[in-house]
């Protein structure tokens, strides 16, 4: 048969039958060699194929009307039983039969696919149901018709297929229960999703592959005319009967990801907090069906339509409604399920060191105990009410760490992502092995390589087993406190070694990252005995009280806890006075390489903590507010410290943080306190900003500690930040405080460049490694600038942040434009 050129065509009456929910469409179809292919319109479509057996011509022939006409009669409504109440449903914990055997040794991690159920089908009603009702608007002589159609009801849409959501159960301690469906063989298939064809279940383990179970949410229910529907005489209200999602209990603290892409698509962390990792199907739509006569009108329409367009017509097809009325299929979806606990401190250590008994001893939890490395491969939690008002503490018995763990050696890195949501660590030591203090930097390395912020976290060292000590000393001496005494001291005082070398080590660059903190406490203690478990358990509070991970899904310390670690010993205050004159001499001359900076946030001592990090977060709020705090909040930890020290050096503030005079106001000229600043002539003060103050202060204590009254190199940047006037005014008062400004500096009649050249080859000469840094960056600039750069060239660096020496012929230039926060931000790029 000779091919025709395909025509498609919109029928637009066909597709409105007078009843909204049905959106059908007429597919007409036609014989159409290698021309085949779908053309739709907004509401109906005229498709072509080449293999209908069915030839139409110009005249409907009867053979497509019957086929038609009796495909259309084998429709018929579904109806069905009214199904019961739909419970909700949740996954159990455990199979419902049979004991389930210890299936996986990993029990942090699981891979499940999820399948979303399938939407239920629509309501079909036959367009012909229904009856005339008389028109009350109706009277003689009006347009209105005396009676008018009421169908019977609206058809009711099929149910949403059920979802698949992840819900956070603290009652779940591991992920094992989802490996426990596999094992247990058969899934367990739930009741009906509000009706028929409902299904929930949580299958074997089908695929391969390590994937621990299918979990199937219930498919919707079809449309039921006494549940779902909501014409005149049913329930308006329900359009569609409610299908429960399948819950699947996960522990807090799982991470969830898509597997293969690896995407994340969320964390539980918040018990009670949902995660809707697959929707289910939308269900299908009611319809109502077409009645005979409307269907050969359409059909007739159709091939009149055809006729037109010459177009030999093969095929009519008008069961477009009924695809609208099947219900979508649900989604699936692998993830893989990774667990980190949370929990308030993480125990660890090498294999064996005690940790579990520990955590036993100190809390009501019964993990494991055996005398053999890696009895504990999930982590165990336990709760530690210290009483006496002390905070409850949540603690994890990890599983123990082995050298190499941080690259994978006996499962490190799985156990080692749990220390991730703890706040502080409890390092569990074997006093009685060969070398405790070697065993401590092992384990502290380890998590450093892994990642070293845990190592900036504020850790609490328990030296275990210290009853074997004893027993070792009663079997070459005799049983005696003092010969246990010195053994035990002489493991603290080398664990502190330890812990201050990985500072050191950090402190002469080995390595990036935070600067490692030293313990806050290192406690001899015995699980087997009790010995020394009280001191620990209020150490660790300390600890919790002292952390502070700036992760916005962790709870924050409560405010009584902080305000109990800020107590402060007189050994923290003499820790943080030496680190504080430590610290004096780098940032004397060049300024720019900031000292190295103690822990932020607390200074450590013998198992003393004082939290300053933030001086408005102090209990004692009598200084106010000042542009200080607001400063402060924008400042980093390091540079807050430096700024606090600064401070300290000014007997402006006192070793809690807490500033000993009121800064920047009239009374300072009064103070006669002896602080640098509280002489301050007025005029000066008239002519500083309360920033520019600070730096003269600075300056003056920069000074003081160099003996020299100069201010150091960033300082000079600084003032000449100021306009000349208050650059003058500050040159002056420098003067008066002993600082040679003549030889040192002179901005009005020497070129900035020159006097900071000078001062950094003094620098360089006096301190040569650091020119490399701070300093040495500066002086490659004048070197460039005095290979006789242009000035365009120099504008053009200045536009891109840098700071640029003034040229000779301009005093003016001298007087940078840079903000306090560009010079701030270029420093820290020095
Ligand atoms: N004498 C003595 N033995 C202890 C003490 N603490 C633990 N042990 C023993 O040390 C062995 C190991 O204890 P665990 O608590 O299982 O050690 P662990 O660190 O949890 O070990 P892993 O789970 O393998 O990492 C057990 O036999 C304990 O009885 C203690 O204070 N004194
Ligand atoms: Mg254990």
């Amino acid at each position: 048969m000779e091919a025709r050129p395909l025509v498609g065509t919109s029928h637009r009456g066909l597709a409105v039958w007078g009843l909204p929910s049905h959106a059908g469409s007429v597919r007409a179809s036609q014989r159409c060699g290698g021309l085949g292919g779908p053309m739709r319109s907004s509401a109906c479509s005229l498709t072509t194929t080449s293999s209908t057996s069915i030839r139409g011509s110009d005249s409907c022939p009867s053979s497509l009307r019957s086929s038609h006409i009796a495909r259309a009669a084998q429709w018929s409504p579904p109806r069905s039983d009214p199904p019961p109440p739909v419970p909700g449903k949740r996954l159990p914990l455990k199979p419902e039969s049979g004991e389930v055997p210890e299936a996986h040794k990993v029990f942090d991690e699981a891979v499940i696919v999820v399948k979303s159920g399938r939407g239920g089908n629509g309501e079909i009603v036959p367009s012909g149901r229904g009856r005339y009702v008389s028109n009350h608007k109706y009277k003689p002589g009006g347009n209105q018709p005396k009676q008018i159609w009421l169908p019977a009801s609206d058809p009711g849409d099929g149910a949403d297929g059920g979802d698949v959501v992840l819900v956070c159960d603290p009652g779940v301690d591991s992920l094992l229960h989802l490996y426990q469906y596999q094992q247990g063989g058969a899934g367990r298939r739930g009741g009906g999703g509000g009706g028929g064809g409902g299904k929930g279940s949580a299958a074997a383990g089908v695929a391969g592959g390590g994937v621990a179970g299918t979990f199937c949410a219930p498919d919707g229910s079809n449309a039921n005319p006494n549940t779902g529907s909501g014409g005149p005489k049913r329930n308006r209200d329900i359009k569609k009967a409610h299908t429960p999602a399948l819950e699947i209990p996960v522990p807090p603290g799982t991470v969830v990801k898509r597997r293969g892409t690896g995407a994340l698509l969320g964390e539980l962390l918040q018990p009670g907090q949902r995660l809707t990792v697959v929707r289910g199907g939308q269900g299908g739509h009611g319809v109502v069906a077409p009645s005979r006569q409307q269907r050969q009108a359409r059909i007739s329409r159709a091939e009149r339509e055809a006729r037109n367009k010459g177009v030999e017509l093969v095929e009519v097809e008008d069961d477009g409604w009924r695809s609208d009325s099947r219900g979508q299929a649900g989604q699936q979806l692998s993830l893989t399920l990774l667990l980190r606990v949370v929990a308030d401190v993480g125990l660890v250590g090498f294999p064996n060191a005690g940790k579990s008994s520990l955590l036993k001893a100190l809390t009501r939890a019964s993990p494991a105990i055996a005398p053999y490395p890696f009895t504990t491969l999930m982590p165990n939690l336990g709760v530690l009410s210290a009483g006496g008002g002390a905070t409850r503490a949540v603690l994890a018995d990890l599983p123990g760490l082995i050298e190499g763990a941080h690259k994978g050696r006996g499962l490190g890195r799985n156990f080692l992502r749990h220390l991730r949501r703890t706040r502080a660590l409890l390092h569990v030591v074997d006093a009685s092995g060969p070398d405790p203090a070697t065993d401590y930097y092992a384990v502290r390395e380890e998590l450093r390589m892994y990642n070293p912020d845990y190592c900036a976290r504020p850790h609490v060292v328990a030296l275990n087993k210290t009853d074997l000590l004893l027993n070792s000393t009663t079997t070459t001496t005799s049983t005696s406190e003092s010969s246990e005494q010195p053994q035990q001291q002489q493991l603290v005082a080398a664990i502190r070694e330890a812990a201050r070398r990985q500072a050191a080590e950090h402190a002469e660059g080995a390595y990036d990252g935070p600067t490692p903190l030293e313990p806050l406490a290192v406690v001899p203690c015995s699980a087997a005995t009790c010995e020394g478990l009280k001191e620990l358990a209020a150490a660790l509070q300390r600890a919790i009280g002292a952390s502070y991970i700036s992760e916005p899904d962790i709870v924050q310390p409560a405010p009584d806890t902080l305000a109990a670690a800020r107590e402060p010993t007189a050994a923290a205050a003499a820790a943080a006075a030496a680190a504080a004159a430590a610290a004096a001499p780098s940032s004397t001359r060049s300024g720019l390489a900031p000292p190295p900076p103690p822990p932020p946030g607390w200074f450590d001592g013998d198992g003393g903590v004082a939290l300053a990090s933030s001086p408005s977060s102090g209990g004692d709020d009598s200084w106010g507010r000042t542009a200080f705090d607001d400063a402060a909040e924008e400042l980093d930890a390091g540079e807050l410290e430096r700024v606090m020290q600064r401070c300290r050096q000014l007997g402006l503030m006192d070793e809690q943080g807490n500033f000993t005079a009121a800064r920047g106001s009239p009374a300072d000229e009064d103070d006669a306190d002896g602080h640098a600043g509280a002489g301050m002539p007025r005029r000066l003060h008239d002519v500083l900003d309360e920033q520019e103050q600070s730096y003269l202060d600075e300056h003056l204590s920069a000074g003081a500690a160099n003996g020299d009254g100069a201010p150091d190199d960033d300082e000079w940047v600084e003032l000449a930040s100021l306009d000349e006037q208050t650059l003058a005014a500050v040159l002056d008062e420098l003067e008066r405080g002993g600082a040679d400004v003549d030889d040192d500096f002179r901005l009005a009649d020497e070129p900035t460049t020159q006097a900071t050249t000078a001062a950094t080859a003094a620098e360089a000469e006096a301190a040569p490694g650091r020119a490399e840094g701070g300093v040495g960056a500066a002086g490659a600039r004048e070197e460039e600038e005095d290979q006789g750069k242009t000035a365009a060239e120099a504008e053009e660096e200045e536009e891109e942040g840098l700071v640029r020496m003034a040229p000779a012929d301009d005093p003016d230039a001298a007087l940078l434009g840079l903000s306090l926060e560009e010079l701030l931000a270029l420093e820290k790029d020095w």
